[in-house]
């Protein structure tokens, strides 16, 4: 009987390369979702997304989240299940969407140029980036009430 060798602890595993993943909290209340609207690059001022950003190497995504909240909009918040498929961006990163909820604060656009709660009936009312259309209209069956 042959036996598989176990990893080495001591010897740290070699990084296993991915493509970056972006997080976006679709945080919602009374029924509606916060949008944000981009202030940079240039080429997507103007559109809206969902608050969050990169994941740091060793962080995990619900981590990222929380951690972008408070930078993006001074609030905490607890992230719940994921939604939808991932979307692949034209940079070959993939963003990756999480139901949330507040914990303490009140959004503000701290990085953004706006902040807006929508309704189901809303989501169309922006601009949204590219990759975040798909998302927010799998966002509609969420936001009842
Ligand atoms: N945060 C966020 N970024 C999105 C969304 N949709 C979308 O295409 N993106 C793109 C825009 C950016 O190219 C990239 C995320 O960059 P970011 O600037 O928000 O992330 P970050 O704060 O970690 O970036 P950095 O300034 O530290 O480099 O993903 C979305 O819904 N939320």
């Amino acid at each position: 009987m042959t036996s598989t060798p176990r990893p080495d602890p001591a010897v740290p595993l070699p990084a296993v390369d991915g493509p970056q993943i972006v997080v976006g909290a679709a945080i919602i209340r009374h029924g509606r979702v916060l949008a944000a609207q981009r202030a940079t690059p240039p080429a997507a001022a103007g559109r809206w997304e969902f608050p969050g950003g990169k994941v740091d190497p060793g962080e995990t995504e619900p981590d990222a989240l929380v951690r972008e909240c408070v930078e993006e909009l001074g609030v905490r918040i607890v992230v719940g299940d994921r939604l939808g498929a991932d979307v692949t961006m034209v940079n070959g990163a993939v963003l990756r969407l999480y139901l949330a909820e507040l914990l303490a604060g009140e959004p503000r656009a701290l990085e953004h140029l706006e902040v807006r709660w929508l309704a189901a009936d809303e989501l169309d009312s922006v601009p949204w980036l590219p990759a975040d259309a798909p998302l927010a209209a799998a966002l509609a069956p969420h936001l009842t009430g």
